[in-house]
């Protein structure tokens, strides 16, 4: 079984920009090395390339649109994947888009050989979303987001049933689950209920040291 992806979301978080992004950059890129567990990136756009030249981990864009030549302040997929992103996120629940934008979405995801993360926050949505193909659907409820309560405690079912609406649709698609991740424990428990990986952001983003978070969060895989 391939390792679970931990990825972790810098958002618009100031700890998340500039010289504090390289830390997280390079704590991501040596935990991932010591452990063999993938830890993925998602930087503010303006990090894409430097991060993608830079660092031996995937990079993410943290949204994209199914878009291409006269359209400004837009972040069109085939960009994404120029910088050397390996994939997205599409409908973040801080970036909500209609169904027929993230069916969009996901198509120029493929058409560029980018990986999609399809964000939902139930699991019917988990099970609509999985109608489209994409590589994962994630899963977190958005109360619980930068609540620092975990998902794993606080809703365990929905990350079970997720796992099992999105298995009976598509198998092939994968389920991370999000919201309040912070240790080994969290991410142990995610992947005993079926998922196949995290995505978290506040626990390692706003972390005084995000490589002693990083090492917690692989450290019962
Ligand atoms: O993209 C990450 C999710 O919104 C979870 O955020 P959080 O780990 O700060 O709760």
């Amino acid at each position: 079984m391939s390792s679970p992806l931990i990825l972790v979301n810098f958002k618009s978080y100031r700890e998340g920009a500039g010289n504090s992004a390289g830390q997280i950059g390079s704590a991501a890129e040596l935990v991932m090395q010591e452990s063999g567990v993938t830890i993925g990136v998602a930087p503010q756009f303006v990090e894409l390339h430097p991060f993608c030249r830079h660092y031996e981990i995937p990079v993410y864009a943290q949204h994209i649109d199914a878009v291409e030549g006269a359209f400004t302040g837009r972040i069109p997929a085939f960009t994404v994947r120029a910088a050397g992103c390996v994939g997205s996120l599409i409908n973040h629940s801080e970036r909500r888009l209609t169904i027929a934008e993230i069916e969009a979405c996901v198509e120029a995801a493929k058409f560029n050989h980018l990986e999609s993360v399809v964000c939902t926050n139930n699991v019917g949505v988990s099970a609509a979303a999985a109608a489209f193909s994409p590589t994962y659907v994630a899963v977190e409820p958005p109360e619980l987001i930068g609540s620092g309560i975990s998902v794993t405690k606080a809703n365990p079912d929905i990350i079970r049933n997720s796992v099992a609406a999105v298995k009976r649709i598509s198998p092939e698609v994968k389920v991370l689950c999000g919201a309040g991740i912070q240790s080994g424990e969290c991410v142990k428990t995610a992947v005993d209920l079926g998922a196949d990986g995290v995505l978290l952001a506040s626990s390692v983003v706003k972390a005084k040291d995000p490589e002693e978070v990083l090492r917690n969060l692989v450290s019962l895989l």
